[in-house]
């Protein structure tokens, strides 16, 4: 079918090649591989937009903002409903090895029925990044998509476009997946800017610091093979993706609780403590308030790391880290069994073996210098969201503002 066509009226859908930026996907691979959580299906992990809220990074919002501005525009051209639509859901999806999904329409529950549109966008590559979630439409024109990033495909939610997703079988294939509908009760935006209002009030509240995130409840990075055994075996999401790029966690507090055994310390409290990154027998010297503080910057490192490794970073190596002692390579195991419960799981879900030669080789100076690149990356889109949301909140909608003085 050729791009932007409508091709067969029985099943309205459309493709559209490069739609996404390169920069543009990721910047939210990096959102999601820092806030997602686990999803709604096995095997599955999501960040939508008011969990983004939640965690206390509703900055991280905007980034989202002018691509689901173009493809709401872009879809009602295509399809005939200029100004009719309202998005319905916003969230980046990915999907790990095991995940799949048989024939369905996206309105298929009485639940969802306010669905009218998808938009799928694939911000990473099939081949590339996994194997395996190739898309394919039950009948009409194309029958098969190999997502690419960058391609966005839209069809209608109904019958007319019954689909299915093959099994991931290497990798994480991620999208950022829109549904759109005709009833304005099922507006994203109000209820988004509902909760950014509320958010915003709180923050002023002599909050400490602003920009640092706040994890959800430990249960919603909990991955574990059978959902039911919860904190038996399993592991955490965030320790997982950071164990999967080559670091482990220190607790800097000498809390007798951080021991594997001791089951009587609460769970969820561990991820909210003080934690030193450390990698090989090195440990870097930075105090990061929590879990989802760490991963933030980690995973900003993994996305700007060939920026910053040319840059000349003029900063000194030594004082950056200390050599390891035992004894803190003890409580490190210790912290590691609690929250890798099972390795070996982690590594078959979130490790892949598709594009292992694209890892970027590590330099602490490099990594310290990203520490300050992400606080200026935050503080900037601090500074946009405290300067959009009274427009947004005028408007009842999310869109671009345009600050140039116009
Ligand atoms: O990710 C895709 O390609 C489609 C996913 C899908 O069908 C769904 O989430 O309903
Ligand atoms: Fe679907």
């Amino acid at each position: 079918m050729e791009e932007n066509s409508m091709g067969d009226s029985r099943h309205p859908r459309v493709i559209l090649k490069n739609f996404v930026s390169v920069e543009e996907c990721k910047e939210l691979e990096f959102i999601h591989k820092s806030c997602c959580t686990v999803g709604y299906r096995p095997n599955v992990f999501s960040t939508t937009l008011s969990h983004l809220i939640a965690t206390r990074s509703p900055h991280l919002i905007l980034p989202f903002v002018p691509i689901r501005e173009r493809l709401k525009e872009k879809l009602e051209e295509c399809f005939g409903c200029e100004y009719e639509l309202f998005i319905e859901f916003t969230g980046l999806i990915s999907w790990t090895r095991g995940a799949s999904i048989g024939w369905h329409s996206d309105d298929n529950r009485p639940y969802l029925k306010q669905r009218d549109f998808a938009a799928v966008c694939y911000l990473n590559s099939y081949g590339n990044d996994f194997k395996g979630g190739l898309f394919h439409f039950q009948d009409g024109d194309p029958t098969t998509i190999e997502p690419l990033a960058g391609d966005v495909v839209m069809y209608t939610a109904d019958c007319r476009n019954i689909h299915s997703v093959d099994e991931i079988t290497d990798g994480e294939r991620l999208t950022l997946t829109l549904w759109f509908s005709r009833d304005c009760s099922h507006d994203e935006d109000a209820k988004l800017v509902c909760l950014l209002s509320q958010s915003q009030l709180h923050s002023s509240n002599n909050e400490p610091d602003p920009y640092l995130p706040l994890p959800a409840s430990s249960s919603m990075y909990w991955f574990s093979p059978d959902h039911i055994s919860q904190h038996q075996s399993g592991f955490d999401i965030c320790w997982a993706r950071m164990h999967i790029l080559g670091y482990d966690l220190f607790s800097p507090q000498d809390k007798s609780c951080f021991s594997a055994l001791d089951s009587s310390c609460d769970f969820s409290e561990r991820l909210m403590e003080q934690l030193q990154l450390a990698r090989g027998d090195e440990l870097f010297d930075l105090e990061f308030v929590n879990i989802l503080h760490v991963l933030q910057v980690v995973q900003f490192y993994s996305w700007k790391a060939s920026k910053l490794q040319t840059s000349k970073v003029e900063r000194e190596t030594e004082n950056l880290v200390v050599k390891l002692s035992e004894s803190q390579r003890e409580k490190i195991n210790n912290l590691r069994t609690t929250f890798l419960n099972d390795q070996q799981l982690a590594e078959t879900v979130l490790g892949t073996s598709c594009g292992e030669s694209r890892q970027h080789s590590f330099q602490w100076v490099s990594f310290s210098a990203a520490v300050g690149a992400w606080e200026d990356y935050t503080r900037e889109l601090r500074k946009e969201l405290v300067l959009s949301l009274p427009y947004w909140r005028t408007h009842q909608a999310i869109f671009s503002v345009p600050f140039d003085g116009s």
